[in-house]
């Protein structure tokens, strides 16, 4: 079974935890939904089913306490090969000088629980109750007093009394924070609105001054559940113990950065339930390209096939200072696997990157003039006996570039990815609201920058909700949405929306871009939809850049050109 997703320098892993997954690929079926969605949920579960709020607490506590320990077990040993033979001993860190019998004890564990007025402080006093029983020291910090709890905070802090865990009042009680080994943040969960206030508001300033580790309950205090936004003051993780369902907010930056690896853990929401919920969107993984895509992620060929089987991309692209563009992304469509394709390029430029990939078709157009109208109506021409469009890498900014996108854009009967200068140019032109819609599949490639200028907003709007914008946009315009970026966004016409796991900060180099349009041109070329096509192509060249950094030295010496070599 698929429960955790670790979040690993900027990527977003998914850990299969049965033991049988394959580190390289991404495994098991993780969807995410909204906090209205997962109030309802909860609600639902208590009303209609009659599970009472106590028994999700109770679960909630359990789950969230066996994290705690798995925590501490994990940082009080290690593992050591021992001589070379490949038997792995436990060994004791260094904090323990004097030696602990038991390397699994965990009496010199005390961990600090911050408890808000809501339920998700109920889930936090639970979880100290187990974690009590498991040998550690805990103490409950209450946020607010009682006659402002909620009432399963109020009644789990009844028990917790009954059962002499020690409390203390925050601004009332003195508190040393250096007697304690862990912290748990249960003030806010998906009850939380805007900037965190108050003693809550100074509870997340001190936890995080402690450099105690931190695991939270449900979603990290003062990130926003539904769009990774962060409010102020915020807590930074080592853990997030997700409670039912993955929230959509903890799969984007900088939520998912604050929130630290990732765990998803059941609560005892019936699975009947949770089925009818239509998730906000997916994780990518083999088993969401399979299930919710029909996409073969194995990429297997029929055995009578021939390279007019697998389609022809045609790549318009490149100019005198960038012809490296274009030369990418054509090799890239190659090497995704399309049967053959053709680079358009202007004439001048021909000769200088003729044979630089042999497996490629040149076709100079323009004449002396370049990019331009007239281009486009050769570009045409050309894809009349091609499959696939693919057009803006390294096109640079020209005269009549807003003619010579527009004749692309509404006389191309094919598919058509847009990227790079291309959607510079659409922006320039007044955006997709004044042009027309496209009756072929159309993908765009924006990175924040691009979207930004595309939507009329800033930067820093678009990555507040990369998720509901790229939503929002690929549903008004009717087209698909790939928003780059670390955890990628593909948002289809029909509302669903992707979240890719895969890729390596590495990747953030001159080029990369370019390799990707080119992915996902080849797949379109052998047939798969738009949304296929953008979804697999994001994931695969995520997949082939861990793979190019994993052969480097440092990732920070990647080159694009060695995404292509490891797809
Ligand atoms: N719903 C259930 O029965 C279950 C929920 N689980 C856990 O509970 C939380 C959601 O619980 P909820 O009580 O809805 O919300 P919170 O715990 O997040 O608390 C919200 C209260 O906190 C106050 N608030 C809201 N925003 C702020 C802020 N920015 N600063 C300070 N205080 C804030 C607000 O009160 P106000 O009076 O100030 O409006 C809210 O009342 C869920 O995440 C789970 O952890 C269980 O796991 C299962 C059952
Ligand atoms: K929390």
């Amino acid at each position: 079974m698929i429960d955790k997703v670790r979040n690993m320098g900027n990527g977003l892993h998914v850990e299969d935890r049965s033991g049988k997954g394959n580190r390289s690929r991404r495994r098991g079926v993780l969807q995410f939904i909204s906090s209205a969605q997962m109030r309802t949920l909860d609600e639902q579960t208590i009303q209609e089913i009659g599970l009472p709020a106590a028994v999700l607490i109770e679960n909630a506590g359990r789950a969230i306490a066996a994290e705690v320990v798995r925590f501490c077990l994990d940082q009080k040993v290690h593992k050591v090969n021992r001589g070379g033979q490949g038997r792995l001993q436990r060994r004791i860190w260094d904090e323990y000088p004097n030696g602990v019998s038991n390397p699994n004890s965990l009496e010199l564990e005390h961990w600090l629980v911050l408890v808000g007025k809501g339920n998700n402080g109920a889930d936090g006093i639970a979880a100290a109750r187990y974690l009590v029983d498991s040998g550690l020291c805990v103490t409950l910090l209450y946020a607010t007093s009682e006659q402002e709890m909620s009432i399963e905070t109020l009644a789990q802090a009844a028990i917790a009394q009954k059962l002499g865990i020690p409390s203390k009042l925050y601004g009332r009680d003195d508190l040393a924070y250096g007697q304690f080994t862990g912290i748990i943040d249960a003030l806010l969960g998906t009850g939380s609105r805007g900037n965190p206030r108050g003693n809550v508001a100074e509870m997340i300033d001190q936890a995080n001054l402690t450099g105690l580790p931190i695991m939270c309950a449900d979603i990290p205090s003062g990130v926003d559940a539904d769009t990774g936004a962060l409010y102020h003051p915020c807590i930074q993780a080592r853990v997030t113990l997700c409670l039912g369902v993955l929230k959509a907010g903890l799969t984007q930056y900088p939520g998912a950065h604050a929130a630290g690896t990732v765990v998803v853990r059941s609560i005892g929401i019936p699975a009947k339930l949770a089925a009818n919920v239509k998730p906000a969107g997916f994780v990518l993984t083999d088993e969401i390209l399979e299930r919710e895509l029909g996409v073969d992620p194995a990429r297997l060929r029929d055995s009578d096939g021939h390279k007019g089987t697998y389609g022809h991309v045609l790549v318009a692209a490149g100019s005198s200072t960038m012809s490296g563009a274009g030369l990418l992304a054509s090799k890239a469509a190659l090497r995704a696997g399309c049967g053959l394709a053709t680079w358009a390029l202007p004439e001048a430029l021909a000769p200088h990157v003729a044979g630089a990939v042999p497996e490629l078709m040149l076709a100079p157009v323009g004449g002396s003039m370049g990019w331009g109208a007239a281009a486009a109506h050769e570009v045409l021409r050309l894809l009349e006996t091609r499959d696939v469009l693919a057009v803006g890498p390294g096109l640079g900014r020209f005269e009549e570039e807003g003619a010579f996108l527009r004749a692309l854009w509404e006389g191309a009967p094919r598919p058509l990815v847009v990227d790079a200068d291309a959607l510079n140019i659409l922006a320039a032109a007044g955006g997709l609201a004044a042009w027309k819609r496209r009756e072929s599949a159309t993908i765009l490639t924006p990175h924040p920058g691009e979207m930004a200028r595309l939507a009329g907003v800033s930067t820093a709007e678009v990555q507040r909700d990369r998720l509901g914008l790229a939503r929002a946009f690929a549903l008004e315009h009717g087209i698909t949405l790939v928003l780059k970026g670390s955890r990628t966004v593909v948002a289809a016409p029909d509302g669903r929306i992707f979240v890719n796991t895969t890729g390596t900060p590495g990747m953030a180099t001159g080029g990369a871009g370019d390799v990707l349009t080119g992915i996902i041109a080849g797949q379109l070329a052998q047939g798969l939809s738009a949304e296929q096509a953008a979804a697999f192509g994001v994931h695969l060249h995520g997949l082939a850049g861990e793979r190019a950094a994993a052969l480097r030295n440092s990732p920070a010496s990647l080159l694009a050109g060695d995404i292509i070599e490891q797809l």
